[in-house]
């Protein structure tokens, strides 16, 4: 597999501590790698580090295939876009001038890219609007255009939705899902909204205190979560007594309501229980979510 980014035992400590212990990661080419973690986790700090804004303590990474410690690093950096933390943008300029002022400083020949860029990123309208007057999102997606303005391949985005509104998450998710697809540009996002995440990855990294704890695609790990039914009902008593009977793994949800594990007969199950007086009153399928699977893998509290 071709690879746009690998890290191998990379650390980083600070006076205060280690930040990341020998983590080691591998975002594939053509990925939307969704990086997870609880606030402090490092996930700032591993993209600061592969955008060349600190030095590792200890071990490596190679961008397309480069080591850090490779003099040719600084060229390969150019085929990745990074929004770090806060977007890179004057927010005395217009979108346009952003734009113009980021082809200047990257020695682009010409301007004639900035107008599709714009349009790319859902801006093209914004006209004599300085940047001061945007959205957050509109704000957000100016910094992604900023970091496309060199057409990178390897996109990094650092919590991209965090503080947008429910509109706004959406104009990213697709503009982010856009850029791979269309533009076959790899993405590595964090994020701490899971459900999100969960619409965009093909992959996931999970970092806990420093370490890197799984590295796992969508695919594994849709085939590690457990799917169930969510059954309602009116009598919880009589539900558990019929499902003891048949002997199905279930958890209790709530009021009435209950998680069936492995129920691959659901007919015979909801005559059963009509049979024996309770009534089914919903019934939908459930995933095993992202947020458990996290929650599985570092436990602890929820402050994802
Ligand atoms: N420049 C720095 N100097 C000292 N310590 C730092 C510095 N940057 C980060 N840290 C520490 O390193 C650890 C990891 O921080 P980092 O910002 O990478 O986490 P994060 O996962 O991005 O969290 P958040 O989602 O809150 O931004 C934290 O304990 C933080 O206090």
């Amino acid at each position: 597999m071709e690879y746009c980014l690998t890290t191998e035992a990379l650390c980083k400590t600070y006076r205060q501590g280690k930040a990341l212990h020998n983590v080691t990661m591998h975002v594939p080419k053509g990925a939307i790698y969704g990086f997870v973690g609880k606030n402090g986790a490092g996930k700032t700090t591993l993209i600061r580090l592969i955008c060349g804004l600190q030095a590792p303590t200890a071990g490596g990474y190679t961008l397309y295939g480069v080591r850090n410690t490779d003099p040719s690093i600084h060229r390969v950096r150019r085929r990745m876009g990074a929004v770090v933390e806060s977007p890179a943008i004057y927010l005395d300029l217009t979108a346009e001038d952003n734009l113009r002022l980021q082809a200047r400083l990257l020695g682009l020949p010409s301007e004639e890219g900035i107008a599709p860029l714009l349009e790319l990123v859902g801006l093209g309208e914004t006209g004599r609007k300085k940047a001061r007057n945007f959205s957050l999102g509109m704000r957000q997606r100016l910094g992604i255009a900023v970091a496309l303005c060199g057409e990178p391949d390897f996109l990094v985005l650092d919590e991209p939705v965090n503080g947008l509104d429910p509109q706004g998450i959406i104009e990213m998710r697709e503009l982010i899902l856009k850029l791979n697809r269309e533009y076959q540009i790899t993405v590595l996002l964090s994020s701490h909204i899971l459900d999100e995440l969960a619409r965009l990855a093909t992959h996931y990294g999970f970092l806990d205190q420093g370490t890197l704890v799984r590295e796992v695609s969508a695919q594994e790990l849709e085939a590690a979560c457990r799917r169930c039914v969510r059954l309602t009902v009116t009598d919880a008593k009589t539900l558990c007594r019929v499902l003891d009977g048949r002997g199905l793994e279930y958890r209790l949800a709530g009021e009435g309501e209950a998680d069936v594990y492995e129920a691959h007969d659901l007919s015979q199950l909801i005559l059963d229980l009509h049979q024996a007086g309770c009534q089914v009153t919903g019934l939908h399928q459930r995933d095993e979510t992202l947020e458990s699977y996290y929650m599985n893998l570092v436990g602890g509290g929820r402050d994802v």
